[in-house]
């Protein structure tokens, strides 16, 4: 569904990301892994248009991403939930949730009940300021957001950081049903490994800017773990 080849990112003279690939296929759940700094968020934000990759191939159900701006990026059904959530905290719920609507091509101007069938809280918190929600709140409220626009792709960065353990497990069980029950194909930043290996399918690890190894979930050994998660 999106495929990455032979990427190469810049920040000024420094060279982030080196002939990068990258497969996510439809369908599945890729957790992108390694250790901080190592160039995970740079990697999504090149692929969301958010900053420029210098050149490379990224492919999105075969068509070429580079021409294609950021928001066009979401008409074309990729749904990101960024690091920190950056919900807007002086919103509600409910204008954070509608805020992205006019981007669908559908037409369809109204927040679909599902999402509060994922996420009953945000529907008794409609008329709370986002910023009043607690951390697990509010990523399931930029969740939701991401998901109101009917995304074929998501994509989140790190959505455990910062969230008490009973709702990481919460969010995990989300991100299974979207992936495994409504067909999602999902990319998600994770560090924490009980969670990678309970929610993805396959994992991708990067190491200083380069992809270093990529494969199904179950042969993520304890020798690439040493190698290039544990710190
Ligand atoms: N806006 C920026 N300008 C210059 N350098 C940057 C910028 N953003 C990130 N970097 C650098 O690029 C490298 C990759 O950063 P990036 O945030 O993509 O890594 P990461 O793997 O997502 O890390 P983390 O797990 O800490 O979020 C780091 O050395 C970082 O300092």
């Amino acid at each position: 569904m999106l495929k990455v080849e032979q990427l190469n990112q810049y920040y000024g003279e420094s060279h982030t990301l080196w002939d990068l690939d990258m497969h996510v296929p439809e369908g599945q759940c890729t957790v992108l892994m390694g250790r901080n700094g190592v160039g995970k968020t740079t990697l999504l934000q090149c692929i969301m248009g958010l900053i420029k990759a210098r050149d490379g191939v990224m492919q999105y159900q075969r068509q070429n991403l580079l021409g294609v701006d950021a928001e066009k990026r979401a008409n074309l059904g990729i749904g990101y939930v960024p690091q920190g959530r950056q919900i807007f905290p002086l919103l509600t719920v409910e204008e954070n949730l509608l805020i992205g609507l006019p981007a669908r091509r559908d037409k369809v101007r109204s927040i679909p009940p599902f999402i509060f069938e994922l996420f009953p809280v945000l529907k008794e918190m409609l008329g709370r300021r986002g910023g009043d929600l607690s951390g697990g709140q509010q990523q399931q409220l930029a969740i939701g957001r991401a998901l109101v626009l009917d995304p074929k792709l998501l994509i989140l960065d790190e959505p455990t950081e910062g969230i008490q353990p009973n709702i990481v497990a919460e969010i995990g069980d989300i991100i299974r049903k979207l992936n495994k029950d409504i067909g999602l194909t999902v990319l998600l930043v994770e560090q924490k490994l009980p969670f990678a290996r309970k929610v993805g399918d396959r994992f991708c690890i990067l190491d200083r800017g380069r992809r270093v190894a990529e494969g199904e979930m179950h042969r993520l050994d304890d020798g690439l773990i040493q190698r290039y998660l544990t710190v």
